[in-house]
């Protein structure tokens, strides 16, 4: 967990200047994907750690308003894992969710992943090289000791 946030802040500041982006919100939900929560207002960008890949079915309160909230802020949003409130595999169905500007996957992208198209990244650099196999997972490479890769560009039926 703590490497998978390692990788979820080393890919924001790839992006995300921090002297003109100092200060982020951070929404974390019950799961693992998050565990805090914050106000709104005096951040410069929020990351979105709300739900992961145990989401299901309809977002249950008092989560929709947190969404309504995201759906409405001009502030870039950075999903971890997946946007919160899409279905983990079809994606933002009917325009339940936000679209964030940015996503970083963790561990092998989901398949809700395939409908964004937006700054896309990939961490959470611990998948066993056995593992990688037994699952055909096709795993982009990390470069040097860095804890992400940027897959913006990658062709989906790569991932
Ligand atoms: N397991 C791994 O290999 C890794 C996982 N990582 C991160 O962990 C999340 C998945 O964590 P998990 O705790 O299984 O699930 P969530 O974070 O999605 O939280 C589930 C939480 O949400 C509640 N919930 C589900 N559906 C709804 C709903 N419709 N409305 C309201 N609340 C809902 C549910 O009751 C639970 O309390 C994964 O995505 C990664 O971010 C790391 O990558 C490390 C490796």
């Amino acid at each position: 967990m703590e490497l998978a946030g390692l990788s979820v802040a080393q890919a924001i500041t790839r992006v995300y200047d921090n002297s003109k982006y100092p200060r982020a919100l951070i929404c974390c939900g019950p799961g693992n994907n998050g565990g805090d929560d914050s106000s709104f207002n005096d951040n410069d960008l929020i990351v979105d750690a709300i739900f992961g890949f145990s989401f299901s079915g309809e977002v249950r309160q008092p989560f929709g308003q947190v969404i309504q909230r995201l759906k409405g802020t001009n502030l870039p949003i950075v999903s971890v894992d997946i946007p919160s409130a899409w279905d983990v595999e079809k994606g933002n169905i009917d325009n339940r969710g936000f679209t964030p500007s940015m996503l970083v996957s963790l561990t092998a992208p989901k398949l809700c992943a395939k409908h964004f198209n937006g700054k896309h990244f990939l961490g959470g650099r611990f998948v066993p090289p056995e593992l990688e196999r037994k699952y055909e997972l096709n795993l982009p490479s990390y470069p040097g000791s860095d804890q992400v890769v940027d897959i913006t560009n990658a062709p989906n039926e790569k991932l």
